[in-house]
């Protein structure tokens, strides 16, 4: 028996119909996942992917496919689906992050003694010597810098060297050398913590913590620095996507301190004319994404001087907050760094070059 021959209207009419319960069930397997990308975050499973899972519901799919779609077609349409349910998960997971302006949208700006660093305040300059090594050379770097209008003294009291045999930093008496000649200028002094051990000790004579590239991925300094109530001053990993870097800074807020800064030091490609890469769209990015101020290591993510100027130029097209660059009375003889540090007229002319971008509040 032949089936009467219905009009193309009447059959488009049922796959309407069809097409309404299809995106009822979808919808209602949406809800479900979401439910199931919660659970996960809350277990704290570093991922929602799940091939394994994805695999298995193939495999029943295609056992139980009744055709007239092809095993290859089902398989498709479900990968499809998958696809869309964990994109769900990970954009509910997102979010609810701390550091996201769907969370806070209005710009942190921070104050730190009389300081402002982010939107609204004109950009920053972070500058002193890669390693504290003297008490007299911290005291004339921070003296030239206060005279030309820096607010923020660096300088490194325990250095991650790729080398162990390398100069590793004077440690505490570092630390005591660098706050002093920040304070006797009416500066602040940042200086990067290594180890979960000396947070308490860096936060006794920094105003600002610094997590360093090498360290970014250190979750329980991580932890540390947010439980203190210092400031921190986050670089981005030599190789760290901008999510793992953003999760990082996670990692800071969700401990209760929500005064991160964030600072992009160039990345690691397969680019040798520079000793890194610098990744404006990660500036720009991290800027739209986050509500944090954001500022860029020139020196690192160069690591020759003559492209220091453009660089931070750019940066601050771009939006950054802040730049921020190593000075050393005398590179030539520094014990760490020497290729790429400015001496102090080479800071006058970079600073010279700046002049008129640095005296406009980001607006980006
Ligand atoms: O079952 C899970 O773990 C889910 O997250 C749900 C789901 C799915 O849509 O079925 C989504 C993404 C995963 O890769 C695996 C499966």
């Amino acid at each position: 028996m032949t089936q009467p021959q219905r009009s193309i209207d009447e059959l488009r009419a049922e796959v309407d119909a069809i097409n309404r319960d299809l995106l009822t069930l979808l919808s209602r397997r949406g809800e479900v996942v979401a439910q199931i990308g919660r659970a996960k975050s809350l277990e704290g499973r570093p991922q929602h992917y799940d091939p394994a899972r994805e695999e298995q519901q193939l495999r029943e799919m295609e056992g139980l496919n009744p055709g007239p779609f092809s095993a290859g077609a089902v398989k498709a349409i479900f990968k499809e689906i998958f696809k869309a349910s964990l994109d769900l998960e990970e954009t509910n997971d997102k979010k609810q992050l701390l550091v996201s302006r769907k969370v806070k949208p209005d710009d942190t700006t921070l104050d730190i003694d009389g300081v402002r660093i982010g939107a609204g305040a004109p950009p920053i300059i972070v500058a002193g010597p890669c390693s504290i090594e003297s008490e007299e050379q911290m005291e004339v770097t921070a003296r030239f810098l206060a005279s030309k209008g820096v607010k923020i003294l660096r300088g490194g009291a325990y250095k991650p060297r790729t080398s162990p045999y390398g100069f590793q930093g004077m440690g505490v008496d570092g630390l005591i050398i660098g706050g002093r000649a920040a304070r006797e200028n009416g500066m602040l002094f940042v200086t990067e913590v290594m180890d979960t051990r000396d947070v308490e000790v860096v936060a006794e004579h920094a105003d600002i913590l610094q997590v360093g590239a090498r360290n970014m991925h250190n979750f329980a300094l991580l932890r540390e620095v947010g439980r203190s109530r210092r400031p921190v001053l986050l670089k981005r990993g030599l190789s760290a996507t901008i999510e793992e870097w953003l999760y990082a800074a996670e990692y800071i807020l969700s401990e209760g301190n929500p005064e991160v800064i964030l600072c992009e030091r160039g990345i690691r490609t397969f680019e040798k004319w520079t000793r890194n890469t610098l990744d404006l769209s990660a500036v720009a990015l991290a800027k739209q994404e986050t509500h944090l101020p954001v500022i860029v290591d020139v020196t690192h993510a160069a690591g020759r001087r003559d492209l220091l100027i453009p660089l931070a130029k750019a940066a601050l097209a771009v939006g950054a907050d802040g730049i921020h660059v190593e000075v050393h009375p005398s590179p030539a003889t520094a014990l760490s760094d020497n290729e790429q540090q400015l001496d102090f007229a080479g800071y006058e002319r970079f600073i010279g070059a700046l002049d008129s971008v640095l005296k406009v509040p980001a607006t980006v």
